[in-house]
């Protein structure tokens, strides 16, 4: 494990059976509450967003928006919040997905990305991968390219990175850390 990883996952809290009975939440406040670990974990964000070429980073709501928005702005590039239905006040794209129970719904501003865009989707965990399949699918409708997806963590005994490997069609999936 390098110093970086050691670091991070130093700041990460394991909060057992929350939301709800049986699920072991990765509580990131404390990362987020130390600068050494959160300017670390910005900057190799911003790594991956120079390496890939990236031209505009995506944060999904709401923990991928205190993630991405540093990126974005590290790397020189700019912000695009992906939200959940029914926030952006434009014309927007929406894509229905599944979760593990249930389902739900995402938004863009259509706008907001252009033919030539590519595009790097900035978020905190990937679990079962629904939410960044679906964020892929609204940069793919909007028009852009998919440089990458770039998490914190990758949550390994779910099957997050197998169910989003079609929607990303060769770009790559960075996890910083794998729990
Ligand atoms: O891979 P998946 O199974 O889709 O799960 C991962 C998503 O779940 C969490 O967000 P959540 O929807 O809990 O929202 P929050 O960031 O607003 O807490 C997390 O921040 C990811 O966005
Ligand atoms: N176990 C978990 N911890 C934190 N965020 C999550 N999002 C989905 N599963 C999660």
């Amino acid at each position: 494990m390098t110093g970086l990883q050691e670091l991070l996952l130093s700041r990460i809290r394991d909060v057992a059976d929350y939301p709800e009975p049986g699920v072991m939440f990765k509580d990131i406040t404390p990362l987020l509450a130390d600068p050494e670990a959160f300017t670390a974990l910005t900057d190799a964000l911003a790594g991956i967003a120079k390496d890939t070429g990236a031209t505009k980073v995506v944060g999904l709501e709401a923990r991928g928006f205190i993630l991405g928005a540093p990126v974005a702005v590290r790397a020189g590039l700019g912000f695009i919040p992906v939200r959940k239905a029914g926030k952006l006040p434009g014309a927007t794209l929406s894509q229905a997905y599944d979760l593990e129970y249930g389902s739900a719904e995402i938004e863009i501003h259509a706008e907001d990305l252009a033919a030539g865009d590519r595009v790097l989707v900035v978020d905190d965990v990937l679990a079962t991968g629904g939410t960044a399949e679906a964020s892929l699918q609204l940069i793919r409708r909007a028009g852009a390219a998919v440089a990458g997806v770039a998490v914190l963590m990758e949550l390994g005994f779910l099957p997050g990175r197998a169910r989003l490997e079609p929607a990303l069609d060769g770009a790559p999936l960075q996890a910083l850390l794998t729990v």
